[in-house]
C-alpha cells in the first residue's frame, strides 16, 4: 500500500519536519530543488534556455533554487518571479538573495515561447483560491508555448486534494512531486495535467500509517499477494459458496458477467437466482454455476431462503430490476440474508431513498455504486462529491456502516474508517457495458475466499483495473469489452504467486 497525501497533510508534516524533528526549511528546499534539477537531466529536458516560473511562496523558493543549480552547471536559466516582493516567504526571500548574488537573470515579463525548457514552480501545495490574473494570463502562454514543462511538486493550479483544476493549470510533462505523493495528482483532471509523476525523497518526516488522522492509500502491484493462497488440500467448500440474485426478463449478461468473474477470481461455487428467460442462455454460457429460475408467479421465498442458508456470501442487483419482483428478493434477502452482502447497480436504485433498512442488516455490507448511483443514494450530486470525493464517501460509509465503492476514473473507497484508499488501476477503456458486473464478481470472489470487505474492496478495485489495463494493452481501449478482463483475471491470477 502506498500513502498518499492531502494538501493540509503535506502542510503539516512539512511544519512537523522542521519544528519537532528539527530540519531546517532551507535543507528540505535544497534537497527539493535538488531533485528537480536532477529530474530535468534524467528525463532529458531540452537545458537550452530554461525559464523558471516562480510565485511568493516556498514552491517559488523551490523554483529558484532549481535556477541557481542550473545556473552553477553553465545552464542559462532565467527566473520570472510572479507577484510582489512584499507577499515572499522567509525561505523564498534568501533564494532570491542567494540568485541575486549568483548574478542570475531576473526578467519581468518573460515570453514563454522563447525557451525549450519552463519549470513552473508558482504554486505548490499552498494554493488556496481560483487563478486569475497576471497569474492565469502567464499559466495560459506558458501552455501554448511548445517548451518542455517540469512541475515542481504539483502543477500550479490543481487542487493538491482533489485534482481540480482551479481556474487554470499549467499542463506539465514531468512533475518531480516530494515526499509523498499528493491524492490531487491521482484524481482527474489533476492526473493528466501532472504527465510523469515521480516521487522524491527530500527528508521529510515518515509519519508511521496509523498516525495519520486520516490515512489515504492506493493499492499497488505488490499488494496482489493479499488474495489469499490456495491450500493444497482445500476443496470447493474452501473457497465459498456464493448466492447470486442477479439478472431479469431482458437482461442475462449482468448475471453472466458477475457470476463467471466470481468462478475466475477462484470462488468455489455459486448459485444464480435469476429469471427463468435467462435459462438457457445462463446454463449454456456458464454450466459451471448451479441455478434457481423463478417466473411471473410470486417470489418463491423458500426458495431463496435455501440459497441464502447454503452461502457463505450474498450478491444482489447486477441486471435485477427494479419491478416488484426485484423488490421481494432484494427485502427477502435484507430480513434473512445474515451474510456479508454485495449490492450493485438495480440492488441500490431499488433502495433509494430508503438506505437506512441496511443498518439493521446483522453482517457486513458492500456497495458499488457508479457516481450516479451513489447520487441516487446519497443525495449528493455529482458535481457536490468531485469537490471532496474523500470526505463524502467517508461520511456516506460511516451514516451506513457501510464499506462503500464508488467508481469512477479513479474509484474511491472507504468503511468509514480512518483508512481511505483511491484506486490507481485502470483506464478509460473500461468505460464499457458490464464492466461493473464484473468488478461485482471479484468481489464476490475475494469475499467467498474469506478477506473481509474491507480487505477485499481496495484489492479488488485494483485487480479489476489491472485487469482493464491487461484488456487494454491486447485489445486497446476503443475494443475492449468487459469480458476481456474477466480473461485477463486468469493472467493477474497466475502473477499472484510471483510478486512480493
Ligand atoms: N519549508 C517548507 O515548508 C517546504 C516547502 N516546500 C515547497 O513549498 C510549497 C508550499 O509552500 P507554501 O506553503 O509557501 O505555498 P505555495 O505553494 O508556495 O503557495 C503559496 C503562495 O501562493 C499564493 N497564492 C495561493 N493561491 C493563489 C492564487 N490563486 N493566486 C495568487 N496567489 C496565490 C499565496 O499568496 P497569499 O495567499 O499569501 O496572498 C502564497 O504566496 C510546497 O508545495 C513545496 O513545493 C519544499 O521546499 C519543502 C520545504
Ligand atoms: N476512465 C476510467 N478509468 C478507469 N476506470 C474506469 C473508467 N471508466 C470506468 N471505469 C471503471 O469501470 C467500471 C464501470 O462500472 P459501471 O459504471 O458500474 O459499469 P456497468 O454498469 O456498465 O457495468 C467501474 O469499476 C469504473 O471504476
Ligand atoms: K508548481
Amino acid at each position: 500500500m502506498k500513502q498518499i497525501v492531502t494538501g493540509g497533510q503535506m502542510k503539516f508534516l512539512d511544519d512537523y519536519t522542521i519544528r519537532k524533528i528539527g530540519i531546517p526549511s532551507l535543507v528540505l528546499m535544497e534537497r527539493a530543488a535538488l531533485s528537480v534539477y536532477q529530474a530535468l537531466l534524467e528525463e532529458k529536458f531540452p537545458l537550452k534556455k530554461v525559464l523558471v516560473l516562480c510565485g511568493t511562496g516556498n514552491n517559488g523558493g523551490d523554483g529558484v533554487a532549481v535556477a541557481r543549480m542550473l545556473h552553477v552547471t553553465g545552464v542559462s536559466a532565467d527566473i520570472c518571479i510572479l507577484g510582489k516582493k512584499d507577499h515572499y516567504t522567509e525561505e523564498m526571500r534568501k533564494q532570491v538573495n542567494i540568485a541575486e548574488n549568483y548574478h542570475i537573470s531576473f526578467v519581468k515579463n518573460a515570453v514563454p515561447a522563447e525557451y525549450t525548457t519552463i519549470v513552473d514552480a508558482v504554486f505548490g501545495v499552498g494554493l488556496s483560491r481560483e487563478v486569475d490574473g497576471i497569474y492565469r494570463d502567464t499559466i495560459e502562454a506558458l501552455n501554448r508555448s511548445e517548451a518542455r514543462i517540469m512541475a515542481v511538486d504539483i502543477p500550479s493550479g490543481i487542487s493538491a486534494d482533489t485534482g481540480k483544476v482551479l481556474g487554470c493549470a499549467v499542463k506539465a510533462d514531468v512533475t518531480v512531486t516530494f515526499a509523498y505523493e499528493k491524492a490531487g495528482l491521482l484524481f482527474y483532471p489533476g492526473a493528466s495535467y501532472a504527465g510523469k509523476v515521480r516521487t522524491a525523497d527530500i527528508g521529510i518526516y515518515k509519519l508511521p500509517r496509523n498516525d495519520f488522522e486520516l490515512s489515504v492509500l492506493r493499492c499497488e502491484e505488490k499488494d496482489l499477494y493479499r488474495i489469499p493462497e490456495r491450500k493444497p488440500d482445500g476443496n470447493k467448500g474452501t473457497y465459498g459458496k456464493i448466492f447470486l440474485a442477479a439478472g431479469s426478463r431482458d437482461i442475462s449478461g449482468a448475471a453472466y458477467l458477475s457470476a463467471c468473474a466470481a468462478l475466475r477470481t477462484g470462488a468455489g461455487m455459486i448459485k444464480v437466482h435469476t429469471r427463468e428467460e435467462n435459462r438457457q442462455v445462463l446454463t449454456t454460457m456458464l454450466p459451471e454455476a448451479m441455478y434457481s429460475f423463478y417466473d411471473d408467479e410470486e417470489i418463491k421465498k423458500e426458495q431463496i431462503q435455501e440459497g441464502l442458508t447454503w452461502a457463505d456470501v450474498i450478491g444482489v442487483g447486477p441486471g435485477l430490476g427494479t419491478g416488484q419482483q426485484a423488490e421481494d428478493i432484494l427485502y427477502t434477502i435484507l430480513a434473512e440474508g445474515g451474510k456479508p452482502l454485495l449490492i450493485d447497480a438495480d440492488g441500490l436504485n431499488l433502495l433509494a431513498g430508503r438506505m437506512e433498512v441496511l443498518t439493521q442488516y446483522p453482517a457486513p455490507i458492500l456497495i458499488t455504486p457508479h457516481l450516479g448511483e451513489f447520487s441516487r443514494i446519497s443525495g449528493v450530486s455529482v458535481k457536490e462529491w468531485k469537490e471532496a470525493p474523500l470526505y463524502l464517501t467517508r461520511r456516506f460509509a460511516q451514516k451506513y456502516h457501510l464499506t462503500v465503492v464508488c467508481k469512477d476514473s479513479r474509484t474511491v473507497i472507504s468503511d468509514g474508517s480512518e483508512e481511505i484508499f483511491i484506486n490507481t488501476s485502470g483506464n478509460s477503456g473500461m468505460a464499457t457495458a458490464g464492466s461493473g458486473d464484473v468488478l461485482f464478481g471479484i468481489l464476490m470472489g475475494l469475499l467467498a475466499q474469506g478477506l473481509t470487505a474491507k480487505e477485499a474492496a481496495p484489492l479488488g478495485v485494483y485487480f479489476h483495473g489491472m485487469a482493464g489495463d491487461l484488456a487494454a494493452s491486447q485489445k486497446g481501449e476503443y475494443s475492449m469489452i468487459a469480458g476481456d478482463m474477466i480473461t485477463q483475471t486468469t493472467e493477474i491470477l497466475k502473477k499472484r504467486g510471483t510478486v512480493l
